[in-house]
């Protein structure tokens, strides 16, 4: 029998998308350390500024060959693959809190807890932060239903105000569709009490069509 001097070349890139893959996710969590560092400190002015010097110097690693702005970056796939670096789900971003995304019986449900970089009221998640989580598993519910869509409406509302450090649900559905048209619900509980609703969403996504994906999204690969 013969073992294969080379790994074969699927096998390779595999393992290389998975080294790039924990890297970008380890760096995102030190991130995610330092954002929320940085808004509950209450250091000097001097440490403060020691830590800018020290930012900026990490910065200057992080130059060299960047991604263009239609991109999909190769740790990614699009639509319906990781994405390492968005705002809600992604492992390597600074912004998400992040996201853990599972199927239910009949839609999606997110696992997350907010922290002071995503305040609003003292004590409370932004508004804004519940429409983003709302809007990315709404419009992860239509790729997990099969109908991939953009987000033309998205009606909010606040019932309860969202608490920071606590752990959420944040839920999906698609509920119909006409045409293009794809219809969704979603709404934010905590995970302790999942049967009250703090915000709730309804949303209307519309499915592009082929001429409208291939000029809004040119760096999408072909197998996607
Ligand atoms: C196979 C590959 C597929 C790839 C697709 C990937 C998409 C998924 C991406 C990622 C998934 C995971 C990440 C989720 C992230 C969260 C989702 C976001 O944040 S998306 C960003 C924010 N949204 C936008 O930037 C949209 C901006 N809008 C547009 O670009 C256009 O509106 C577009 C292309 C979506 C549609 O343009 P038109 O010209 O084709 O559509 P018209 O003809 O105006 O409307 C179609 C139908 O929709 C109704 N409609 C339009 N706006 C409406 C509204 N506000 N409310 C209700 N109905 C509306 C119209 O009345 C019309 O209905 P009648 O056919 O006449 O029955």
């Amino acid at each position: 029998m013969h073992t294969p001097l080379t790994e074969p070349p699927a096998a390779a890139e595999a393992e290389h998308l998975e080294r790039q893959r924990a890297a970008i996710t380890r760096l995102g969590h030190e991130l995610r350390a330092l954002v929320e560092a940085t808004v509950r400190t209450a250091a000097s002015h001097d440490t403060l500024h020691r830590a800018a010097d020290g930012v900026r110097h990490v910065t200057g690693q992080l130059t060299g060959r960047r991604r263009a702005r239609a991109e999909v970056p190769e740790v990614d796939g699009f639509p319906g693959g990781p994405r390492m670096y968005s705002p809600v789900v992604g492992a390597g971003s600074p912004l998400a809190p992040p996201v853990h995304i599972t199927p239910t019986d009949d839609g999606l449900i997110g696992h997350c807890t907010l922290g002071f970089a995503h305040e609003g009221p003292p004590g409370y998640g932004h508004g804004g932060m519940s429409a983003m989580l709302l809007d990315e598993l709404m419009g992860q519910a239509c790729t997990a239903a099969g109908t991939p869509g953009l987000t033309v409406s998205l009606q909010m509302r606040y019932h309860q105000p969202i608490p920071l450090e606590t752990p959420l649900h944040i839920l999906g559905r698609v509920t119909g569709t006409n045409n293009r048209k794809i219809f969704v619900t979603g709404a934010i509980t905590t995970q302790a009490d999942p049967s009250t609703n703090l915000v709730t969403a309804d949303g209307v996504f519309i499915a592009p069509d082929p001429d409208q994906v291939r000029a809004l999204f040119p760096g999408m690969r072909e197998e996607a």
